[in-house]
């Protein structure tokens, strides 16, 4: 496949970041401008040979001012107040954006709403396709399974991860709620310790582990009397991840302002 989309990579220097430049250079469109952070010393580097591809001739930038009238669309796996930055530029020029940044807060969230008044804009926590269907085969255990089972939702991730639970888990637990009609807010237990009393059947319970190179894993367990469901999906290449956003961008470019997710690119609402 070859598209004509001009894609601009923010937080490129990141473990994501470099990947994308890679997904973006497999799907044959255009990497229109790489961006680091302020003062990094990537910045005046060749982006392709930092992602470990060949040379590409797109010198990396440190402020998406510089390149965002080059771009169609910007992908941004960065950090959540560098993303907001990102966000105010795209819906001033008038820019799609694809964002996969995870640990936003509810206010963080409003505001992607806002700019979504302006702009298309994709948010997914999680681009892979596996999860997404996933999340399809989530709701329909939950409608199947009702009260009558206890969920659990067991998420693993790479050391250096700074947000927990993950907005994988996250989307999972709201699949979940949204099925049963429960409030994910009101009945979310996340870990346990001490004397916690025996489980309330309508709490949905979240546990977290980090270490080492994990790119990342989430198993959603419906544990019923006799009988357990476990729906679990494993990531083992962040190019999932990439690839996915890379289809959102080139997806989201030509769309009318509005948020979107994975579910609206892969057509499965
Ligand atoms: N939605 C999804 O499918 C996925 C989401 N993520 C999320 O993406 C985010 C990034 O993950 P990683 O790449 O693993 O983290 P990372 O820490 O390796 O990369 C983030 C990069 O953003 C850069 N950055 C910070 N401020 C910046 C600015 N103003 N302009 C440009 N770059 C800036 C940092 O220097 C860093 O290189 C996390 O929130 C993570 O949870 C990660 C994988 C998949
Ligand atoms: O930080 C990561 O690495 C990942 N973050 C996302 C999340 O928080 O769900 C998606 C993926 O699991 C990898």
């Amino acid at each position: 496949m070859t598209t004509s989309t001009r894609i601009g990579i923010l937080g490129a220097g990141g473990r994501m970041g470099r990947i994308l430049i890679q997904a973006v250079a497999e799907a044959g469109a255009t990497l229109a401008a790489a961006v680091v952070s302020p003062g990094s010393s990537l910045i005046g580097a060749d982006a392709g040979e930092m992602a470990g591809i060949r040379k590409n001739g797109v010198k990396i930038v440190g402020n998406l001012a510089d390149e965002i009238l080059h771009c169609d669309v910007v992908i941004d796996f960065s950090t959540p107040a560098a993303t907001m930055t990102h966000l105010e530029m795209c819906r001033a020029a008038g820019k799609a954006i694809v964002i996969g940044t995870t640990g936003l807060t509810e206010e963080q969230f409003a505001l992607i709403d806002e700019a979504a008044q302006d702009i298309p804009v994709v948010y997914a926590a999680n681009y892979s396709v596996g999860v997404n269907v996933s999340l399809k085969l989530l709701e329909l255990a939950a409608k199947a399974f009702g009260d009558t089972v206890d969920i659990e939702i067991i998420e693993a991730h790479h050391r250096h991860k700074v947000d927990a639970p993950s907005g994988t888990a996250f989307m999972m637990g709201q699949s979940v709620a949204g099925a049963l009609g429960r409030n994910l807010k009101e009945v979310a237990v996340y870990g346990r310790e001490g004397h916690t009393g025996a489980r309330d059947r309508q709490t949905i319970g979240f546990e977290t582990i980090r270490g080492g190179d994990i790119v990342g894993e989430h198993t959603v367990m419906f544990i019923g009397e006799g009988e357990r469901v476990e729906i679990k999906h494993m990531a083992t290449s962040r190019m999932n991840f990439a690839s996915g956003a890379v289809r959102a961008a080139i997806w989201a470019t030509p769309k009318p302002p509005a948020r979107y997710d994975m579910q609206d690119v892969l057509n499965l609402k």
